[in-house]
């Protein structure tokens, strides 16, 4: 669950501010892709990076999980917002952000033991898991390639994969089609919006083209920092 309330977030614009985000209260449920759209400049980036722990808000809370193990990212000192994202949170960004030397595999077994596999054991639990997460992304005969041996969606499906790695709750995806073509845009949606339903993430998806509404189970218009409507 990702339980965002009375959320403001500002940046410096020469001597004064420019509110991004304008006391914004949205809750992503498990099992559930919520779609944030609106026009650019509308603020969604800014409120995923929220929801991301990625900044801090200038006020509201940024409630991750439920009952006891809900933790307030908006409370946190940096180091334990950055141990936060790699426990509890997954992020896919519009570009893949893949290391060109490593092969699909390392992407994903790299970012599996950032986030803590440690004894030998766990590593090759993590290991198996990161074999496991290409596969169920439809790369099981790309795994020993590098990112330019991949196409675009490809490259985005490692991404995924490598977001979800450490077994998050909560996923945050930002324009996740934006560069790929129509077809390749809707397998992504498709696969994103199955993973969320199978591994029940809270998932928060920005986009501005809503040619792949059938794969947003929620959405929320935002504009000028404000949400608009909710759902339909
Ligand atoms: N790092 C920053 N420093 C200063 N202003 C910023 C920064 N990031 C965003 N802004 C401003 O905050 C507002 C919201 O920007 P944001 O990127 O969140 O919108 P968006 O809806 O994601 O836009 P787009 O669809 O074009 O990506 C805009 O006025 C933008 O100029």
């Amino acid at each position: 669950m990702i339980d965002l309330r009375n959320i403001t977030l500002s940046f410096p614009d020469g001597q004064d501010r420019v509110t991004a985000v304008d006391d914004v209260s949205l809750k992503c449920a498990d099992g559930v892709v919520t779609g944030i759209t609106g026009p650019s400049g509308s603020g969604k980036s800014s409120l995923l990076a929220v929801a991301a722990a990625l900044i801090r808000p200038d006020a509201g809370s940024v409630l991750i999980g439920t009952g006891a193990d809900a933790v307030d990212a908006a409370r946190l000192t940096w180091s334990r917002a950055a141990e936060l994202r790699r426990s509890r949170i997954g992020i896919v960004f519009q570009q893949s952000n893949l290391l060109p030397a490593l092969t699909a595999r390392e992407q994903v077994q790299v970012m599996a033991r950032l986030g803590g596999a440690a004894s030998p054991a766990r590593r090759s639990a993590t290991d198996e898991d990161a074999v496991e997460l290409l596969a169920a992304v439809g790369l099981a005969d790309h795994m020993d390639k590098r990112p330019h041996q991949l196409s675009g969606g490809q490259r985005q499906r490692v991404a995924i994969a490598r977001a979800l790695v450490h077994r998050p709750e909560v996923l945050v995806v930002d324009e996740p089609t934006s560069a790929l073509d129509r077809d390749r845009g809707a397998a992504i949606m498709r696969l994103i919006s199955e993973l969320t339903h199978r591994r029940r993430l809270a998932t928060l998806l920005v986009t501005h083209d809503l040619t792949y509404r059938d794969t947003l189970d929620e959405l929320v218009t935002v504009v000028d920092g404000a949400v608009a409507a909710a759902g339909e």
